[in-house]
Formats: C-alpha cells, sequence, structure tokens
C-alpha cells in the first residue's frame, strides 16, 4: 500500500480525520515502504547476495547435499535443522509458497505482533507488511508522532507509564476496525485486557526468544531509549569513565527483562501463534535472521489459518437427519397472508 493512501475500514468507509483526541488523523502506514517484497529487495537482497557468495564459496560441496537433504526430510540435518535459513534462495522460495497459500485466505486479516522488547516486532514487521502487502504500523512510533515526534523515554517520563498506556490503547482499538495491516505493538501492550479485545480480531504472533538474546540487543540499541530498562540503572554510558560497562549493562538488561517475562509470560501465552527467535550455528547470537523470523511466522499463521478453514469445512459436512420427511412438514400461515384482520394487539 503506499504510503499515502488512505486506510479502509472493512467497510469501505475512508479513515475519519481531524478528530480531537484521535489518532485517525495520523493513522497512515508510516514505515511499509521501506522494505520492498522480501524476494525482490534490493536491500535485503544484495547484502545477502554478497553474504552468499561467501558462503556458497565456504560450503560449495555441502550446498548440494543440504539442498537435496531440504527436498529429502523438510531440511532437517544434524548441522542446520533449517537448511534454507543459510541458504536464501531456498528461503525466498519457501516464502514465496507459504506467501501465496496464505494470501488467499487471510482475506486481509490483521497481524498483530507481540512480545517483549528487543524481539524485533518492528523489524520483522516491516518486512512482513511488504511481503503481505500490508501496512505496517508501530504502535510506539505513531505515539512518538502524536507527541511532536518526543521518543517514549521522555513521554514515559513527562506524563508516567498510564499515560502511555492510554495513548497505546487508544491506537490498538483504532486500528483494529481496518484491514491489511501488520501492527507492531509496545512490549506492555499486552498487559491491558481491552488490548486483547481489539488484537484477537485478526491473529497475535509472540516473537519469543530468550532474555540474553533480548539484552543483547537492546544493549547494543541503547538502554535508556527503553524507559522500563533504563530505570534504576547509571545513566553514565556505557564505556564512559565512571559507568557500567556494555557487559555490566546487558547484564542488568537481562536481569530486568527476566523479571517482566515472569510477569507477562502468561499474557504473551494468549497470543495464537509463538514465533522462536533461536538462531542456530553462525546466528547463535544474533538470534535466526530477520527473513528467516519472518518465514516461521508466516508458516505458523498459514498452519492456523488452514486448520480454521479444514474446520469450517468440516462444519459445513453434515446431514439433517430425517431431511426426506421435510416436505411433508406443515407450516402455519400467517394471518395477514390469509388477508384476516389482525388479532387485538397485533395490529
Ligand atoms: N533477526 C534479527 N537479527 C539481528 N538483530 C535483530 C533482528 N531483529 C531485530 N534485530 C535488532 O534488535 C533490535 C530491536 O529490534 P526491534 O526494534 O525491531 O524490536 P522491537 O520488538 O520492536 O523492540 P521494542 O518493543 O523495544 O521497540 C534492533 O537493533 C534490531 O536491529
Ligand atoms: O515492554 C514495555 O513495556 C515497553 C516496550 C516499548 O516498546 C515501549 O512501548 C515502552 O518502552 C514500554
Amino acid at each position: 500500500m503506499a504510503a499515502t493512501q488512505k486506510l479502509r475500514k472493512s467497510s469501505g468507509a475512508p479513515v475519519a480525520s481531524g478528530q480531537s483526541s484521535s489518532y485517525a488523523a495520523l493513522l497512515r502506514p508510516v514505515a511499509a515502504q521501506r522494505f520492498a517484497p522480501f524476494t525482490a529487495s534490493p536491500r535485503i537482497v544484495a547484502p545477502l547476495n554478497t553474504w552468499r557468495q561467501r558462503v556458497d564459496a565456504r560450503r560449495a560441496p555441502v550446498l548440494v547435499v543440504v539442498r537435496a537433504a531440504a527436498d529429502a526430510n523438510d531440511g532437517r540435518t544434524p548441522d542446520h535443522p533449517y537448511p534454507w535459513e543459510e541458504d536464501f534462495d531456498l528461503l525466498g522460495d519457501k516464502v514465496k509458497e507459504v506467501t501465496d497459500e496464505l494470501a488467499k485466505d487471510l482475506k486481509g486479516c490483521n497481524i498483530w505482533l507481540v512480545g517483549m522488547m528487543g524481539s524485533g516486532k518492528s523489524t520483522v514487521g516491516k518486512m512482513l507488511a511488504n511481503t503481505l502487502k500490508y501496512a505496517f504500523f508501530d504502535t510506539d512510533s505513531v505515539i512518538e508522532l502524536a507527541h511532536d515526534k518526543r521518543p517514549v523515554s521522555s513521554i514515559f517520563a513527562e506524563e508516567g507509564q498510564d499515560y502511555f498506556r492510554q495513548c497505546e490503547s487508544q491506537i490498538v482499538k483504532e486500528l483494529s476496525p481496518y484491514r491489511n495491516l501488520v501492527i507492531a505493538t509496545g512490549g506492555g501492550a499486552v498487559l491491558r485486557p481491552e488490548n486483547w479485545g481489539y488484537m484477537q480480531m485478526g491473529i497475535v504472533c509472540w516473537l519469543h526468544g530468550d532474555t540474553a538474546l533480548l539484552a543483547r540487543r537492546v544493549a547494543k540499541d541503547g538502554i535508556e531509549k527503553r524507559p522500563l530498562l533504563a530505570d534504576g540503572l547509571p545513566a553514565a554510558a556505557a564505556g564512559a569513565e565512571g559507568g557500567p560497562s556494555a557487559a555490566e549493562l546487558e547484564a542488568a538488561a537481562k536481569s530486568k527483562l527476566d523479571s517482566l517475562l515472569e510477569q507477562r509470560r502468561k499474557y504473551y501465552e494468549n497470543a495464537d501463534v509463538v514465533v522462536p527467535l533461536e538462531g542456530f550455528g553462525r546466528d547463535a547470537e544474533s538470534g535466526a535472521p530477520t527473513a528467516a523470523v519472518m518465514y516461521r511466522l508466516l508458516t505458523a499463521v498459514n498452519e492456523k489459518v488452514q486448520a480454521k478453514k479444514r474446520e469450517q469445512a468440516e462444519r459445513m459436512n453434515f446431514r439433517i437427519e430425517g431431511a426426506e420427511q421435510l416436505k411433508n412438514m406443515r407450516t402455519m400461515e400467517s394471518p395477514a397472508a390469509r388477508g384476516a384482520e389482525p388479532l387485538e394487539g397485533q395490529a
């Protein structure tokens, strides 16, 4: 969807604009245009090409075997459980295959991404939106946009967490009636039951990774951007004189993420699908590549959607006992049809 194109509700009504105390005027796809569809993106394909050349050179003889294994037994080899995650040609084909099947049955249903800070909701969400030809929203970004582009950390500090959560719920509510959206929510959006009421109108996907992986990512990004992690930590930047070392910041982030996940796990578990972030081999430290996470998500959503379709078909496959006798049933003719005077009180 082009960035300027107006969103449409499922009813086909265009977005209302100029409503006060509403985010509607801001509800334009903000970032989907940054990635082209997975198979065609120069930004993705170019680095992958060079990376693939390196891998191919290193593994040329192995690759033939791996490809054959992938065809033969769904790719599960002792070396790498999912060889297509290392071979982006293969992954591209698999993404296309699953997207082609899913797009027919998804029928514009929204995809909501939930998960802890650093799980990659925004990164995966943008690529997913382009692959499905959906628009992309990030609730944190919409809130920032609505507050003169002030960062989330400043809104937390000035207006408080409750206020932030109200804004988040308002956006979730306003986005839910639209179609063809991928929405990356803030890590805490799962805490409010009212948000679930809206998110469950679509498909909710939990990006779930080890807290050690999440801590590595958020520490690299800068913990100060995440107010719930920065709270109580030394203000000095990592590596600054007298400040905590990068390793200390990462350890502190991990410990906070552990306790947040403990509180939130039961909410995340309400998601329709769980998408693991785990990476193998060279990706063990950084987690599975974004395209691989997206493929895992597409596969899980497709399984869900196809199961629902089978269930619906099954429900239609019934027979009315004694249906052959229906033709003998007598029905009462209404007084109006007989042309009779209506009974008192029934006029
Ligand atoms: N598959 C991946 N491999 C390596 N790094 C990744 C991957 N996905 C995301 N990242 C990195 O992890 C960091 C967090 O990603 P992102 O902002 O998408 O997460 P998020 O879930 O939206 O986080 P938050 O809820 O805190 O906004 C970013 O630096 C991003 O580049
Ligand atoms: O996990 C959380 O509670 C948060 C995650 C971020 O995305 C922001 O929404 C905010 O920093 C709160």
